[in-house]
């Protein structure tokens, strides 16, 4: 099956199975399954042509020793890439192991349903009271067969992956720990359980190795960049290796959850810097700074539809694409040279006014506070309602219901 019959095969399952979306289509129909693996072995060895030009005994030390170093700036890194795991290679590595995916919210969800797309066996378990159950069933895990409670899941796992919300993973770890069985190998998506124990109490059994792949980005994008056949950046790291095989374990983990490329770090790193990023540019710093700048412009008289265009509709449409795709000066470059004084001779201002915040921000990291706030929140039993109420409030704010109205403008949504 080449590329292009591995897609017709994937439109034909939808047709004929009235799937009405690729997530239920990929979930249920096996042959799509299989063409999915087929686009994907065909992706990896049109990369191995594109590497053809590295000599040829680099490239084999290279695929030997499975990474790379590059230069990151001036301080050399080693990167693992999903070039050097094709479809097949996982495959045989994880021939005799069944992942355990403790958990179903958005990491769940794309990690599990990656992997299974190609075709390592993948379970599912989650409390059977719970949305996760009714979400995993929908997406096509069958209980009794791919989808359990979560001790039964854990009993027949191998790769027992945490993603339980990080607060659960504390309170079910009393119920839990017993039966990470010695030949078991535990993974998280963050350093935070780990890392926190004074706060989570979860100290992994001695025996097992202990892994981490920590997707950057948001679970719907890694599922999505997937599927496109690009890949999310992902951070690996090892907390324990009792079989000397944990970090390429780590690694090949990490590709087969949709990997494109992969950094090391320490949970320890990984913990403080995700927590950190994610208060701060990722999403709490920027929700603050638009909100600011849409404030003053309209308390300046103008309109909303100016407001919102000057301020979010242009940054995530227009500007920031530029920044993502080519870096920051090429946007600079993009842009008006009106626009590139102007903002030239502002950016140290705002470096200024927000570096004390980002020093304290990482304290409060750093001390435990975060994680400590995190685990009260997250361990309410009202924690979802309470979340919806902050969220459906930002939602209300009027600069992000004039978004709503302006985002139905895209041409490519406009319904007359
Ligand atoms: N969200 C993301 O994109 C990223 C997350 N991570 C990390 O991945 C891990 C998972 O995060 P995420 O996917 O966001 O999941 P969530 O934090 O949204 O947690 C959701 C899951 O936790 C379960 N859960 C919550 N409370 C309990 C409980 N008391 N007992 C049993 N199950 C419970 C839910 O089940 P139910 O439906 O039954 O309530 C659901 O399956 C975390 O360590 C997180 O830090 C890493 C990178 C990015
Ligand atoms: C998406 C991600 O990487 C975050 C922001 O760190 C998270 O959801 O915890
Ligand atoms: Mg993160
Ligand atoms: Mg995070």
């Amino acid at each position: 099956m080449n590329a292009n019959t591995a897609r017709q095969a994937l439109r034909s399952v939808a047709r004929a199975s009235g799937a009405s979306t690729e997530r239920t289509l990929l979930a249920r129909a096996p042959a799509a399954q299989r063409a999915m693996s087929t686009l994907l072995a065909n992706r990896s060895s049109c990369s191995k042509h594109a590497a053809a030009a590295v000599p040829a005994a680099s490239a084999a030390k290279q695929q030997l020793r499975g990474y790379r170093m590059l230069k990151f700036a001036d301080t050399e890194e080693k990167v693992y890439e999903r070039s050097d795991w094709p479809v097949e290679r996982l495959q045989q590595y994880f021939k005799d192991d069944t992942f355990c995916v403790l958990g179903y919210g958005s990491q769940g969800y794309a990690q599990s349903l990656n992997m299974r797309d190609q075709g390592m066996n993948v379970i599912v378990g989650v409390r059977k009271d719970g949305a996760s159950w009714k979400e995993a069933q929908e997406d096509g895990f069958v209980p009794g067969e791919t989808l359990f409670p979560v001790e039964e899941a854990i009993e027949r796992g191998t790769i027992i992956m945490n993603l339980l919300s990080d607060a659960a993973q504390a309170s079910t770890w009393p119920t839990i720990s017993k039966l990470i069985k010695p030949g078991k190998t535990l993974y998280f998506s963050h350093g935070f359980s780990v890392v926190f124990k004074e706060d989570t109490n979860i100290v992994p059994p001695k025996d097992v190795d202990v892994i981490l792949c920590a997707p950057k980005g948001s679970g719907r994008t890694v599922r999505s960049l997937f599927k496109e056949g690009k890949g999310i950046n992902s951070s690996v790291a090892v907390f324990q290796d009792v079989t000397g095989k944990a970090l390429e374990k780590a690694v090949a983990t990490g590709i087969a959850v949709g990997s494109g490329y992969i950094y090391e770090t320490t949970f320890e790193k990984e913990v403080y810097s995700d927590l950190y990023g994610e208060r701060g540019c990722l999403m709490g710093g920027i929700q603050g700074m638009f909100k600011a700048q849409y404030d003053v412009l309209r308390a300046n008289g103008h309109s909303p539809s100016e407001a919102f265009n000057e301020t979010c509709e242009e940054a995530l449409m227009s500007l920031f694409p530029l920044v993502g795709e080519h870096g920051m000066d090429y946007m600079y470059k993009a842009c008006s040279t009106t626009a590139r004084r102007g903002a030239l001779d502002w950016a140290p201002e705002f470096e200024k006014a927000c570096k004390p915040v980002f020093e304290r921000l990482y304290a409060s990291v750093k001390d435990g506070s975060e994680t400590r706030r995190a685990l009260e929140f997250g361990n309410r039993p009202t924690y979802r309602q309470d979340y919806d109420k902050e969220t459906d409030a930002i939602a209300d704010q009027e600069m992000w219901r004039v978004g709503h109205t302006v985002r139905a403008l895209r041409p490519d949504r406009q319904s007359r």
